[in-house]
């Protein structure tokens, strides 16, 4: 059986790029004839979702440029199923005559279309043919373009108007879609900041550019889904055991916070670690064994050859001995830089940039968790290179990729759309995950999860390592899944556990960790063992 392919997106610039030895080739005509073939097909099912197609009324608003001409020839594809197709031009020039695509409007015309100075209050579908990636500047969104029929839905041609196919930024104004038809690739743009907000679903038509697309990591934002995690955090081995599923040291929770430690600790054991031990005061100690018999507590936390992940951070009271139990595990993690190390909460008021490059330069596997109100302080105290200190910037993914590429360590910056950058900017984002994680404690267990899935593969690698010793280096060498992958796969079983218990009707991060354990469990072992009593 052969896996699909993680889906990826790339940026508008990318596909322009792609686009060029084509165009250069004279295939321009006939990459636009299958655009608008694509977009047709998407229009008639949103046609067909609301009634008879034959009758129906689809108006198109054109630009000046290929994005306009995509939209007029969709209209013409259209027009030969019946539908009333109406081009609405948004420039003209000093003559008055409508300045778009010629041979575009040809091709319509021929066809029985027709062209009008507004949206017809009839339209069914409205077709954003306005802008697509040669938008530059700020988008004034023109009379025509405003008040649409209210019973009308938006299909947005390529990417929505005023929306940088890049990098998501809205300039100026922006066009709210139901469906995006986007062409050659998913583009970084429809997935990030407001654009994801405007481009509604995305649906993807191949035009035959895969083989000139960028497939260098860095030039790809990655999009976690379940079969990817399920590669990642695979099932254990037959002849596994405690130690072969990872071990992962927990250094959460205080006298002030005791709750961050269980459920760190929860969502480790609850992912599949082997063992998971805590360190911490007497108070989280209790409260960890209370709640997890499994658990090993200790003040010290475990051995560091021991250890193949270590969670820091949630629940550190930094008002008392935070600085030194965080401390305590950097020099696990130098002592012993296989194992991975997760940075959370408190931890990430913490670590300093002095911390990030030894870590570095011991060839550690660090990632940062925060959110985007952790990420702005982190970026305050330890700065983006050549950005102008914290806040929201339209390039969120450039400035994660510069940061983590600055300080050696890869960022999860969670939040409605969770992203996760490594050093040599490999980028995910997860296709997965809503409201319902929102809520208090969630990032608690996420942490625990990251150190459960990241200890799994420190521990594969040591064994894999031993067994290739002990083979002379004979054995097969497997592909080796990036920090950042793992990183995301965590992320996504978190996501798909809160969205699994909430529709089991629970909301609370206290239960959250069942729900992780009943999504690995299915994962690994299908529904029937991963179905859950409680
Ligand atoms: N190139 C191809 O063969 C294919 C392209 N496809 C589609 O084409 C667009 C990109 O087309 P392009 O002509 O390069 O750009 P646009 O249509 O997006 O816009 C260019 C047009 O608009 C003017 N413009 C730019 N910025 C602004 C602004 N802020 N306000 C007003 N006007 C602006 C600019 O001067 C040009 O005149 C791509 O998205 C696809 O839809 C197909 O995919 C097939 C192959
Ligand atoms: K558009």
């Amino acid at each position: 059986m052969t896996a699909s392919p993680t889906p990826f997106a790339v940026t508008g610039s990318a596909v322009r790029a792609a686009e060029e030895p084509l165009l250069a080739a004279g295939q321009g005509a006939a990459l636009m004839r299958c655009a608008a073939w694509g977009l047709a097909q998407h229009v008639l099912r949103v046609l067909r979702g609301r009634g008879p197609v034959a009758g129906a009324t689809v108006a198109a608003l054109v630009g000046t440029g290929n994005n306009g001409g995509d939209a007029l020839w969709a209209l013409a594809l259209l027009r030969r199923r019946g539908v009333a197709a109406v081009a609405v031009p948004i420039a003209r020039d000093e003559h008055g005559a409508p300045r778009w695509h010629a041979e575009g409007w040809a091709a319509l015309r021929a066809a029985g279309g027709t062209a009008a100075d507004v949206v017809p209050a009839r339209a069914d579908v409205v077709v954003d043919g306005m802008l697509g990636t040669g938008f530059r500047g700020e988008f004034a969104v023109p009379d025509a373009a405003r008040g649409l029929p209210a019973g009308a839905a938006v299909v947005a041609c390529d990417v929505p108007s005023g929306v940088d196919a890049d990098t998501g930024e809205v300039r100026g104004g922006g066009v709210r879609a139901e469906v995006t038809v986007t062409f050659g690739a998913l583009k970084t743009g429809l997935l990030l900041g407001d654009g994801a907000d405007l481009a509604g679903d995305v649906r993807l038509v191949d035009i035959g550019l895969g083989p000139h697309l960028p497939s260098a990591p860095p030039e790809r934002l990655r999009v976690m889904d379940g079969p990817t995690a399920a590669r990642l955090h695979p099932a254990p081995a037959a002849d596994g055991h405690k130690y072969t599923r990872g071990v992962v040291g927990v250094v959460a929770g205080s006298a002030r916070y005791p709750g961050a430690a269980v459920l760190s600790t929860s969502g480790a054991l609850e992912a599949g670690a082997g063992m998971a031990h805590h360190a911490g005061p007497a108070t989280t100690r209790a409260a960890v064994v209370t709640a997890h018999p499994e658990a090993l507590v200790s003040a010290e936390g475990p051995a560091p050859e021991r250890t193949d992940a270590w969670v820091v951070g949630p629940g550190l009271d930094t008002e008392d001995d935070a600085r030194e139990r965080f401390i305590r595990v950097r020099d696990a993690v130098l002592a012993n830089p296989r194992a991975a190390l997760v940075v959370d909460a408190s931890a990430l008021t913490l670590v300093t940039a002095e911390d990030l490059a030894a870590l570095r330069d011991a060839g550690a596997r660090v990632v940062l968790t925060p959110h985007a109100g952790e990420w702005a302080r982190l970026t305050e105290r330890i700065p983006v290179p050549g950005a102008d200190g914290a806040g929201h910037a339209p390039d969120e993914l450039a400035r994660l990729r510069a940061w983590s590429a600055a300080h050696g360590a890869a960022v999860l910056l969670k939040g409605p759309r969770t992203l996760v950058v490594a050093p040599d900017g490999e980028a995910w984002l997860m296709g997965e995950g809503g409201p319902e994680l929102g809520v208090g404690g969630t990032g608690d267990v996420l942490s625990g999860v990251l150190g459960a899935v990241l200890a799994a593969d420190a521990a594969r690698r040591a064994r894999a390592a031993e067994e290739e010793g002990a083979t002379c280096g004979a054995g097969e060498v497997e592909h080796v899944p990036t920090l950042a992958s793992l990183a995301a796969a965590a992320a996504w079983l978190h996501a798909r556990a809160g969205a699994d218990q909430a529709r089991a009707g629970r909301m609370t991060a206290g239960t959250l960790p069942a729900a992780v354990g009943g999504t690995v469990a299915r994962m690994w072992w299908g529904e029937a063992r991963g179905t859950r009593a409680d």
